[in-house]
């Protein structure tokens, strides 16, 4: 018998719309992924079999049981397209405002009706695993925040294959600064990211800003779904855009670093939050870094959000009386 007492998995996944043979591949995986890269007994299932469980557990779409996994990201897109179009008809708006001289280093500002710059300013980063999405497409929570007197910014990275992550991660720090420059009487900087946006958001946890001329008034980090441990994407087919290393995985990964950094602001909130129907390596990417920063000196809080997968944590950002926008403004407005 497989000795599983040490699989720790800390969340209510949805075994009984998972099919058996997935369930048997994920605990596989999950045995294979903990003790990598030791031997494991029994032997260690065929190369194979792993890169397959790999590729199926760090591809979102197949874990959406709602609907079929092109048609999920579908809607997302059009969820996107269609919160975004409607925030630039009925907000007052800043558009494609660059924050650097590269191509794309462009933010969408939102504000709400109130003409103060004295507000919180919440940046969102997309995901897309670093090589799809943009800010075009991405404004799903402008409506419910910006009414409660949030300025909204959406960001735009250069995603791969053009960009590679160590500018993304460049990127997204300058825009930071950027923000934090041109409203400097803002009432705190709140990132968030979405998958490969969370990762990008959780960077920032580990920036250094004395490069930028500038201490961003970080007060919160909503991070989504995210991908904080970027080893396991070099064995997958998301790798084939990106071309990472093992060695640029590593510089990249905050669950390698975040123990050791130093928050600016200790009272800074972290909030790690997946859905319940993600899969069970991005359960286990939030729940270990949740876990990491817990034992370093940051305010983290971890919360599985009931009933929703990748996509629909997002898409439900549209609603006012959602729970992830609520918890959100609750926050801000603490
Ligand atoms: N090709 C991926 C797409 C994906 O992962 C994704 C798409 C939109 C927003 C976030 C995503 N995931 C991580 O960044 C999939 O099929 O799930």
């Amino acid at each position: 018998m497989m000795d599983v007492s040490g699989v720790g998995f800390p969340s209510k996944v949805p075994w009984k719309k998972m099919s058996a043979e997935r369930w048997g591949f994920a605990m596989l995986d999950r045995l294979v992924l903990n003790s990598w890269p030791q031997v494991i007994h029994p032997p260690r299932p065929p190369k194979v079999l792993r890169l397959q469980e790999l590729e199926n557990q760090y591809c979102p779409s197949r874990w959406v049981v709602r609907l079929g996994a092109e048609e999920a990201l579908r809607t997302y897109s059009q969820i996107g397209i269609e919160a975004t179009t409607r925030a630039r008809a009925t907000r007052k708006s800043l558009l494609h405002v660059p924050y650097g001289d590269g191509e794309g280093e462009k933010v969408d500002i939102y504000f709400p009706d109130e003409s103060s710059e004295a507000l919180p300013f919440f940046l969102f980063f997309h995901g897309g695993y670093w090589q799809s999405g943009s800010k075009d497409e991405s404004a799903f929570m402008v409506h419910p925040l910006t009414a409660q007197g949030v300025a909204v910014v959406i960001v735009a990275y250069g995603i791969a294959p053009k960009g590679t992550l160590d500018h993304m991660v460049d990127q997204v720090t300058r825009s930071v600064a950027f923000v934090q420059k041109r409203y400097p009487s803002n009432k705190g900087i709140y990132l968030c990211g979405h998958s490969a946006g969370a990762h990008l958001a959780a960077m920032m946890l580990l920036a250094d800003w004395t490069k930028h001329g500038v201490t961003p008034n970080l007060r919160g980090f909503f991070l989504v779904s995210g991908v904080f441990d970027l080893e396991p994407i070099v064995y997958t087919s998301q790798n084939v855009a990106l071309q990472l290393t093992l060695e640029d995985a590593q510089r990249n990964s905050p669950q390698l670093k975040v123990a050791q950094a130093q928050p600016v602001d200790p009272t800074c909130r972290v909030l790690v939050v997946v859905g319940q129907f993600d899969s069970p390596e991005f359960h286990r990417q939030s729940w270990e870094f949740y876990q990491t920063l817990c034992q370093g000196e940051w305010k983290a809080s971890f919360e599985e959000l009931h009933d929703v997968d990748h996509f629909e944590i997002v898409e439900n950002l549209t609603q006012k009386d959602n729970v992830l926008t609520q918890i959100i403004l609750k926050t801000i407005f603490q």
